[in-house]
């Protein structure tokens, strides 16, 4: 056999990634809620946080989830490939290396929680870097490929952004961060098992075990109503401990009235057969994103009238 010599190939040249590709990787419009969430957090605490070092405060957690958003692409580069929703992606799609994803990955996490220690807190920081290992790790790396329970569960990644918001502006925990907290745990099961509903398919070919692929869509269904019971007057929380006014009470009780009554409809819905249309379900995942939106701008609306 004759060895011929290397020549330039599709593989040896550069991937043509571009700066679209590395914002593409932050995730940036799931983000855009992320960072609504932390910046309502920051705003709603009692304390007033100079507005520079507030500015930097949600930059370091739009830099910090981004970065986590990279690395949990770089890890799931195989599964995005096998799904329809996800093989456009800078991975999947054959734009970008494996390692630019992971190196970019792992410096926006780096910098962020090293410029949110140095510039705003430590406390803060930690609690940044905490989210990103539990969205980059726990959740990506264990939860998802192990278990229907990964969302519940690693549904706390998303959570952190207003506690992390709060702890920025006054320096510390009290129990309205973690109220906050708890709000979007809560919610997360809905808000990702609506779409699950009506992308299970995509899941079980690249076997994740998502709970409709694993528990059957009429468990899913009933789980769906149970979490958005429980949400609503967990939201109530927040005015019932006097840490907000009617402006946000009402709000809550409005918002989550809706949420409760589009959940109810997809968790008592029994499928007509297969080319019934999801129509219920990505209402509902729709709403999800409203509401989480209308409810931390209720939050800051109030506060913000109350002074
Ligand atoms: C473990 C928890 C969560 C899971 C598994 C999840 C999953 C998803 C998925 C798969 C999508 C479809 C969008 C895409 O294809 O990229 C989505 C959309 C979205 N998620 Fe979540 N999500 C979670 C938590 C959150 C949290 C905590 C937030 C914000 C606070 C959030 C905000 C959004 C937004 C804004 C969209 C719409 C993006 C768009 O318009 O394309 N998600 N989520
Ligand atoms: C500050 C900080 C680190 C915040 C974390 C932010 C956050 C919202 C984490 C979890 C939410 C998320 C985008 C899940 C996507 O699920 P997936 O990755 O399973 O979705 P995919 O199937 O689209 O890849």
């Amino acid at each position: 056999m004759t060895q011929t010599a290397p020549t330039a190939s599709a593989q040896t040249l550069p991937l043509p990634a571009d700066w679209r590709d590395f914002f593409a990787l932050t995730k940036p419009r799931v983000m855009s809620l992320v960072i609504f969430t932390g910046l309502c957090g920051l705003l709603a605490a009692p304390e007033r946080i100079d507005p520079v070092l507030g500015f930097t405060a949600i930059l370091c957690i739009a830099i910090g989830a981004g970065g986590a958003a990279a690395l949990n692409q770089w890890w799931e580069a195989d599964i995005d490939a096998g799904m329809k929703r996800t093989q456009g992606r800078p991975l999947p799609s054959g734009r970008m290396e494996r390692t630019s994803a992971r190196d970019f990955g792992v410096g926006l996490s780096a910098a962020s929680v090293l410029i949110m220690g140095l510039a705003v807190g430590w406390l803060a920081a930690a609690i940044l870097l905490v989210s990103i290992i539990y969205y980059a790790v726990v959740y990506t790396i264990w939860l998802k490929p192990r278990t229907p329970q990964n969302i519940v569960i690693g549904g706390g990644a998303g959570a952190f952004p207003p506690l992390i918001g709060w702890v920025a502006a006054t320096g510390h925990v009290t129990l309205m961060p973690v109220v906050l907290f708890a709000i979007i745990f809560m919610w997360t099961p809905p808000h990702f098992w609506a779409l699950a509903l009506f992308v299970q398919s995509d899941y079980a070919k690249v076997g994740i075990p998502m709970m409709p692929v694993v528990a059957g869509e009429p468990s899913t269904r009933r789980q769906i109503l149970v979490y958005a019971a429980l949400l609503l007057p967990l939201s109530l929380v927040p005015w019932w401990i006097g840490g907000t006014g009617a402006v946000y009470g009402i709000s809550a009780a409005v918002l989550g009235g809706v949420f409760l009554a589009l959940s109810a409809r997809v968790g008592l819905r029994r499928r007509t057969g297969p080319d019934d249309a999801m129509r219920p379900e990505k209402q509902l995942f729709a709403w999800s994103i409203l509401y989480l939106f209308a409810l931390f701008g209720a939050l800051v609306a109030d506060r913000f009238l109350a002074l």
